[in-house]
């Protein structure tokens, strides 16, 4: 239901050096580097999978979540999700998919999360009887409801990250990505999260694409490893053939890498 094959991402970056007379002199003249982000990268993923992306800072993970998500087009390769191109299909891709990147927010900043909720239905087109069923759920599943009156700028980021887990899912995807979901969470947030993303995956068969530098996420969460590095696939298996030997799957993965220069 997802492939992905041969899809390589390269950013055109400009650079100057720091100084009042590099700023001048980039007025008339720039250089620009090339940022490798992906190279060659294939797989697929099968409806219902559980399935971690993991690799170092800057091995292109939340390149290829964006271009999975249509909000960034590669240079060459092809993707299809339930038939669609992402980037292309846009507007049908966005009802067959839930994003939530750790670091950024789509809640409304200012507005109690209720209203981001409903102007996210309006956005999705969501019929009332759905929307009203799902938010029922969420709310339930991930305790929300002390929260749904609060302006999102109030919330820890405990309880941002599952309102905002919450507005991914309120159009129903099939498909959920998920980028570093629990970052700067604390440990009975993190326990939640995972216990929601658990639940979700049995009840609704939803196919979660998972990237975190968690390796407990990892554990709990999934059953395949896709692992990334310097924007080129290096594995796709199992934790058990990444960990070998090794005590922990952080020594594990801190040799793997280094094994592989990355
Ligand atoms: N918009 C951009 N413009 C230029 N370079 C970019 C851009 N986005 C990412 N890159 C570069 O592309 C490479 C891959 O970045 P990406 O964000 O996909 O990595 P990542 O695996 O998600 O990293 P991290 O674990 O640190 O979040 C990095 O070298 C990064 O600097």
């Amino acid at each position: 239901m997802i492939t992905l094959e041969h899809v390589s991402k390269t950013y055109k970056v400009s650079k100057r050096d720091a100084g009042f007379y590099s700023a001048c002199k980039a007025l008339f003249r720039r250089d620009y580097e090339y940022v490798h982000a992906l190279d060659d990268v294939s797989f697929s993923i099968e409806e219902g999978e559980m399935v971690g992306y993991i690799g170092p800072n800057g091995a292109g993970k939340s390149s290829t979540i964006k271009i999975l998500s249509g909000i960034l087009t590669p240079d060459s390769g092809t993707c299809l999700i339930n038939g669609r191109i992402p980037w292309k299909n846009r507007i049908e891709h966005v009802k067959d998919i839930g994003v939530v990147f750790g670091q950024r927010t789509q809640l409304w900043w200012d507005v109690p999360v209720a209203d981001s909720f409903e102007l996210l239905k309006e956005i999705y087109r969501v019929d009332t009887a759905s929307y009203l069923h799902n938010l029922e759920r969420l709310t339930s599943m991930l305790n929300l409801s002390e929260l749904l009156k609060t302006p999102a700028r109030q919330l820890s980021l405990g309880q941002r990250m599952r309102c905002e887990i919450a507005a991914s899912l309120l159009h129903n995807p099939r498909i959920l990505f998920l980028d570093e979901p629990t970052i700067g969470l604390d440990a009975v947030s993190k326990l939640a999260v995972r216990e929601f993303i658990l639940q979700l995956n049995k009840e609704n068969n939803t196919t979660v694409i998972l990237t975190t530098h968690d390796m407990q996420d990892i554990e709990v969460l999934t059953n395949r490893v896709i692992l990334i590095g310097k924007g080129r696939i290096l594995l796709d298996g199992t934790l058990s053939d990444i960990r070998k030997d090794f005590e922990s799957t952080e020594e594990a993965l801190a040799d793997f890498y280094r094994s592989y220069d990355i």
